[in-house]
């Protein structure tokens, strides 16, 4: 462990676990605040594209998080000979994958409008700054003590110019937009499909595209079929299912950017409009 992170904290337990590394609980030694480590280990980095993205996940962090209140924020980084350790907001959770999938029920509309609204503040910070997150994922939605959404986990982000592209297939299968699945070239709008599907999940508790396998998923995502079953979505207001097509639109030129998202009347109206305008 890097002498550094072993001077300015105390090490506690660990508290999750992600592909290459572990988070823990750590304690900054000159004031005793309650922080996270997220600990990767570089030497399970084979795949030189990994390892390219992890070298740059506290870069873009910093970029990400610098005044954007729904960003987990970086207090520090360490590097020794097999780690990088980020020095992060401890964010108590649950993060919204378990909100969702304890709940058993759908989340109302207002609370789905503020998850919705600050993960959209979030990405359209992101966004202008020329970062695309690329992971967004319910897991990856977490609250941090007041109850204040923060996006986490940069580990997949890129940095795009204005105007530029991006390609790869970076993401998680329920959640990856139709244009990274057909490996074609992309902008930062794949964010706004993500966090489409995070909205249709919250309001029927089903996946828009669903699938047995990664595969199955995968083929769903491309034929972009989006339907709202009657019988889980009769109770879902129209203005709701509208933002929720306009995010999953499968032409992205046509759907809507993050800061079109923020201004829809859904969103404006607190979850509580009923009628489109
Ligand atoms: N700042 C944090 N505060 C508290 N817990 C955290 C924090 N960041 C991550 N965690 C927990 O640690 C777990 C692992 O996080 P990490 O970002 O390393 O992996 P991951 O989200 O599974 O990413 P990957 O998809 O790269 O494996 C998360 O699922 C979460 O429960």
């Amino acid at each position: 462990m890097s002498e550094g992170l072993k001077r300015d904290y105390e090490i506690g337990e660990e508290i999750g676990r992600g592909r290459f590394g572990a988070v823990f609980r750590c304690f900054a030694a000159d004031s005793g605040e309650a922080l996270a480590v997220k600990t990767i280990d570089k030497t399970q980095l084979t795949d030189p594209t990994d390892r390219q993205l992890v070298e740059r996940e506290a870069k873009i962090t910093l970029l990400a998080a610098a005044g954007n209140p729904h960003v987990v924020q970086i207090h520090a980084v360490y590097e020794d000979e097999s780690s990088i350790h980020l020095v992060l907001d401890l964010l108590p959770g649950p993060d919204l994958f378990e909100r969702i999938s304890g709940r058993g029920d759908p989340i109302p509309e207002p609370e789905a409008a503020v998850i919705i609204a600050q993960l959209m503040e979030a990405l359209n910070a992101c966004h202008q700054r020329g970062i695309a997150h690329r992971d967004v994922k319910p897991d990856n939605v977490m609250f941090d003590s007041q109850g204040r959404l923060r996006l986490v986990d940069f580990g997949s982000a890129e940095c795009f110019g204005k105007g530029m592209t991006m390609h790869g297939v970076v993401g998680t299968p329920y959640y990856v937009a139709p244009e990274v699945v057909e490996g074609r070239e992309y902008g930062e709008k794949v964010d706004v499909w993500s966090a489409g599907v995070i909205l249709y999940l919250m309001l029927g508790g089903i996946p828009p595209f669903y699938g047995e396998t990664a595969t199955e998923i995968f083929e769903a995502v491309m034929r972009g079929n989006l339907r709202f079953p009657r019988r889980i979505f009769s109770s879902v207001s129209p203005a709701a299912k509208d933002l929720i097509r306009r995010m999953l639109c499968r032409d992205a030129s046509r759907r809507l950017s993050a800061d079109q998202v923020l201004r829809h009347h859904w969103i404006v109206g607190g979850g509580r409009a009923l009628h489109l305008t």
